[in-house]
């Protein structure tokens, strides 16, 4: 068997589009890409090596290099584990290549998990179906919104299916015994026979998206976990702000597929009463940037809301991008926040070449 290379290539995603909190996704294009060289299997009596990690672009100067504690390489051999395959293959070399910023609404750790996943799948050769790649990612990262669009690419709707007690059980182990962190003096068995996912955690469908609009990225120049975005919002909703959004998001998915798009019908189903209002705390500026950018102050906008659990923006447009980000840069400014900003387009899921 000789050494061969591959290249494992994920989109960005932007996560929720407004009304459609958890649920909906968008894949856009920049990527994070991985190319691998596997050797052959070394002849008996050769040393084990263990995985080359190389990083470059967004991330690098923070991202663990070590591939125990990369998030990436942990999901891949969190995949190998659950098939009986103690490590990496001996003398891997993985080079990232890294267009996502890290912590910015646009699914960098969602991209990082499908990397993963696909990563132990190829290198395993274990040739998993789209659906059980899911549930590998699903037990890492659980919101399907993200992995889900940045998995099988375009403007997608999922849920998580219902388990049962069992399923449930293996479904809520703590993500750090799904994914170790591998000390370095790891004995062998370390992180040997995690819980495999439930079968068909996650189910999606592909709404029409229309060719006519871009999406325009207002990245605020400072990070937001998700997981301090996700500690301000409420356990419990009022029943007029679930009406609120399940009316826009029913209208939103079919909307954002007509060619052409209409605004004042986008305008208004993007708008959201479940994480916004209570993200603007950390976020300075985004009430006056979704309030004071409309169809009507710039021609072209049809919608815009936060991206993911922020702090980046996403302004959906047909035209006149550079008006609507400098218009959020000044905004933006006043509350003492730089922006970088982007003009992307949806693009497809994730490929393995
Ligand atoms: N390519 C990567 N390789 C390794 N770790 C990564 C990579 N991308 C992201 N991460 C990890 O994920 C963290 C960011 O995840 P977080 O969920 O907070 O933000 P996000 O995924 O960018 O935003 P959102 O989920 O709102 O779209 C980073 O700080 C880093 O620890
Ligand atoms: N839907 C998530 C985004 C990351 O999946 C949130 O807004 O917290």
């Amino acid at each position: 068997m000789s050494s061969r290379t591959f290249t494992i290539s994920v989109p960005a995603t932007s996560a929720n589009i407004g009304p459609g909190f958890d649920v909906v996704g968008l894949s856009l294009s920049l990527h994070l890409t991985l190319t691998v060289t596997q050797p052959p299997p070394p002849s008996d009596g050769s040393p084990y090596t263990a995985p080359v990690l190389r990083y470059t672009g967004e991330g690098a100067a923070e991202v663990p290099l070590d591939a125990y504690k990369n998030l990436t390489t942990r999901v891949a051999l969190y995949v190998l584990r659950c098939h009986a395959i103690r490590s990496f293959p001996s003398g891997l070399d993985i080079h990232v290549d890294n267009q996502i910023p890290f912590g910015r609404g646009l699914g960098s750790s969602g991209a990082a998990v499908i990397a993963g996943v696909l990563l132990g799948n190829e290198v395993g050769r274990l040739n998993l179906s789209q659906e059980r790649l899911l549930d590998f990612a699903l037990m890492v990262e659980r919101h399907p919104d993200n992995v889900t669009a940045a998995l099988v690419g375009g403007f997608v709707g999922s849920y998580l299916r219902e388990l049962d007690a069992a399923a449930t059980e293996a479904a809520s182990v703590p993500l750090s015994e799904v994914l170790p962190e591998y000390p370095s003096d790891a004995g062998e068995d370390w992180g040997l026979n995690p819980p495999l996912p439930p079968l068909g955690i996650g189910h999606y469908v592909r709404f029409r998206w229309s060719e006519n609009i871009k999406a325009v990225a207002i990245i605020p120049r400072f990070e937001l976990s998700t997981a301090k975005a996700r500690e301000v919002l409420p356990l419990q909703y009022s029943r007029k702000d679930l009406v609120f959004n399940l009316q826009r998001l029913a209208v939103l998915t079919t909307a954002l597929g007509q060619s052409p798009p209409d605004p004042d019908l986008i305008y208004e189903a993007m708008k959201d009463r479940v994480h916004q209002p209570y993200r603007k705390t950390l976020i300075p500026g985004l009430p006056e940037v979704t309030s004071s950018i409309t169809p009507a102050t710039h021609p072209g906008l049809l919608g815009i809301c936060l991206s993911g659990a922020g702090p980046t923006i996403l302004a959906l447009a047909t035209h006149g991008f550079e008006a609507i980000a400098e218009d959020a840069r000044a905004i933006f400014k006043k509350t003492g926040v730089e922006i970088d900003w982007k003009l992307l387009t949806v693009v497809g899921g994730s490929t393995v070449q």
